[in-house]
């Protein structure tokens, strides 16, 4: 392949971008740019170059990034630069590297210990074991992109494993700081991520420092996100601003604001006066914390879609309503496209056709007579961590996307609205500094135009579990967030014990109906059920499943947090819980959850299940 054919415009790569993109494969490189100049593309395009100009075997190539959804578009942006080889790449995330060296090599590996003592451990393993270094002798060349937040123990970790690299390794090494937002998580401001210590220095600082390392430092200047000169002066004068440590001080964050609202396309609207509902599929709202995200998402009864930490990567609908009662163990082409044009054309269908759900399949699970095996389709589709290609990367239906900043770094829109924070405390001017390089990510995914508005004042906390709550003003209620990950399982959906055979399959039914639609849910806590809430639909309507208890303790856990444990409860019902059309869960073959399930889903491993995203009132009743 000519990597030249395979810019991203007719324009073709430029010069600094070639430079790397066609370095020695041997070289050790620190490439240092800004947003929009193409180092996701080159950190690609390097790696298709290697494979299919300098003979380097995919397998034995790395490429690590930060986020999972990262990884996620750079496996797609690598499929159409080199095809199925890319499939033999390992792009993972710094974690499940870790995890791979970890498991491989230690045979007491268990995730049992806490985050920090299993990198600790692969550290170690790094440093001693010489299968390790065995493994890593193969390794021809390794990409890291984002390495602007690989701070701490990860940075540890990525130190450990370049000393290790055998010196012809090559390895490329993608950074802004300008976008080192890893210190503080989404949960609210100043809200530390759990993983987090003090940030030390950066992986760049260190392997820059590192004389023996050997990196040399090139940059990418050519800003090609957007060509709007308004959004060209955010995207390098702020910078410029944001990475000079002098300018560190009280007011930054003010300051940045300020300067975004002046060179956005629009600015000075306020959140109250607009909804998500006059927004399209081409928006993506930025707010800066989920509990404003799940307040903007809880007032819009239109589709849209939500960014967000803490809902993993959602399986669509098409799956259940295919393979729900299929119970044969190999799947061939012309019973899929019957099912598919019986089952889902018309109903829930997503962008693509059969066609492409069935390479999809293939690609998963394919069998050399090109069937599919459906026992490892069901092990891979059931993993925490399915597929990223045939995850659905946003949780809802369709239309405007609200998320995070955080949530999503690295990717790009064509019109950003970013709700600026209203009036936010710091405690410190490193979090203060932080913060200003927050809206700097948000203010730098737009395309073509950046719309900048403030936020309501909605203060919201976090639990222990991730789980957002906000009390409202009366401190009546209180706004929880229901649909995280683990709050449906699929006991819960076609569970024995939570329904009769007939009463389940009602359910599943209702919800393949309504799979690409909006619904809108009551809670009712059932006593049968240890108090678990029933979702239903409407009062005493047709229930779709049962949640797990993880919201009961989270709510007794507000309780407490309110200082209101011993005196009240959490509510029997709740309105205004609405789910997005559904997704598909899936059991493996060997689960044993299996057991407690109705059939036809006990044999099949396949369910619908409702996608929950809502942030309604629960209104706390005192005890008698
Ligand atoms: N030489 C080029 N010609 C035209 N478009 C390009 C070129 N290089 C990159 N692009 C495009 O510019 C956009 C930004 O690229 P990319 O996302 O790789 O930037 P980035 O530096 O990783 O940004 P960020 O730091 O914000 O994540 C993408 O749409 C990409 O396809």
């Amino acid at each position: 392949m000519n990597i030249a054919e395979k810019a991203p415009a007719s324009t073709g790569w430029d010069k600094d971008q070639l430079a790397v993109i066609a370095a020695d494969s041997e070289a050790r490189l620190a490439v240092e740019a800004g947003p929009g100049t193409g180092k996701t593309a080159v950190a690609c395009a390097r790696l298709a170059h290697l494979i299919s100009e300098e003979d380097i075997e995919p397998t034995n190539t790395w490429m690590i990034s930060f986020t999972r959804t990262a990884v996620a578009e750079i496996r797609a942006r690598l499929h159409s630069y080199v095809g199925d080889d890319s499939f033999s790449i390992r792009i993972a995330t710094v974690d499940s590297h870790a995890w791979s060296i970890h498991s491989g090599h230690d045979p007491n590996a268990r995730l049992t210990g806490t985050y920090e003592e299993n990198i600790a451990r692969v550290i170690e393993l790094l440093k001693t074991d010489e299968d390790v270094w065995d493994e890593l002798s193969q390794i021809e060349h390794v990409v890291i992109d984002e390495a602007q937040d690989l701070v701490g123990q990860r940075a540890d970790l990525i130190e450990a494993l370049v000393e290790r690299l055998p010196p012809d390794c090559g390895v490329t090494v993608f950074a802004d700081e300008a976008q080192a937002i890893y210190g503080f998580s989404d949960a609210a401001i100043g809200a530390p991520k759990g993983t987090s210590k003090a940030r030390g220095r950066s992986l760049l600082e260190r392997l820059r420092d590192a004389e023996e390392l050997h990196f040399t430092t090139l940059a990418l200047q050519e800003i090609y996100r957007t060509s709007s000169p308004g959004l060209k002066n955010i995207f390098s004068g702020l910078r410029n601003e944001l990475l000079e440590p002098q300018n560190h001080r009280e007011g930054l964050h003010g300051d940045i604001a300020k300067k975004i609202g002046d060179l956005a396309d629009t600015s000075g609207l306020k959140w109250r006066e607009m909804k998500v509902a006059d927004f399209t599929a081409d928006d993506l709202l930025l707010f800066r914390t989920r509990a404003e995200v799940l307040m903007a998402s809880q007032f819009c009864d239109l589709p849209h879609r939500l960014r967000l930490s803490g809902y993993g990567a959602t399986l669509p609908s098409w799956l259940a309503l295919c393979f729900f009662d299929f119970v044969e163990p190999y799947l061939g082409e012309r019973t899929f496209f019957d099912l598919w044009s019986v089952r889902v054309e018309n109903k829930a269908a997503p962008e693509y056709g059969p066609a492409q759900a069935w390479s999809l399949l293939l690609r998963i699970a394919g069998r050399r007579d090109g069937s599919v095996d459906m026992q490892s389709l069901r092990r891979r589709l059931s993993q925490t961590k399915p597929p990223v290609e045939i995850a659905v990367p946003e949780y809802g239906l369709r239309g405007p996307i609200v998320g995070t900043i955080h949530a999503s770094k690295g990717r790009e829109s064509s019109n950003v609205v970013l709700l600026l924070p209203n009036g936010p405390e710091f405690e410190n001017l490193e979090e203060e500094a932080e913060e200003a390089r927050v809206l700097f990510v948000g203010a730098t995914r737009a395309r073509e135009s950046l719309i900048v508005g403030e936020s309501s004042v909605y203060r919201g906390s976090a639990l222990r579990s991730g789980r957002a709550y906000r009390s409202a003003r009366n401190r009546k209620s209180v706004m929880v967030e229901v649909g995280r990950d683990g709050d449906i399982t699929a006991r819960g959906l076609v569970g024995r014990s939570e329904f009769e055979a007939e009463d389940a399959a009602g359910a599943q039914s209702f919800l393949a109906r309504n799979a690409d639609v909006i619904t809108t849910y009551t809670l009712e806590a059932d006593p049968d059920l240890d108090w678990r809430y029933r979702v239903c639909v409407g009062r005493g309507g047709l229930c779709v499943g049962a949640l797990t208890s993880n919201i009961t303790y989270d709510l007794w856990d507000i309780l407490a947090a309110r200082g209101q444990r011993n005196s009240h409860k959490p509510p029997g019902y709740v309105n205004h819980v609405r789910g997005q059309g559904c997704s598909t869960l899936v059991l493996a073959a060997d689960d044993s959850e299996l057991e407690v399930l109705n059939e036809p889903w006990a044999s099949s491993g396949f369910m619908l299940a409702p996608r929950v995203s809502a942030f309604p009132p629960f209104f706390f009743f005192g005890r008698r």
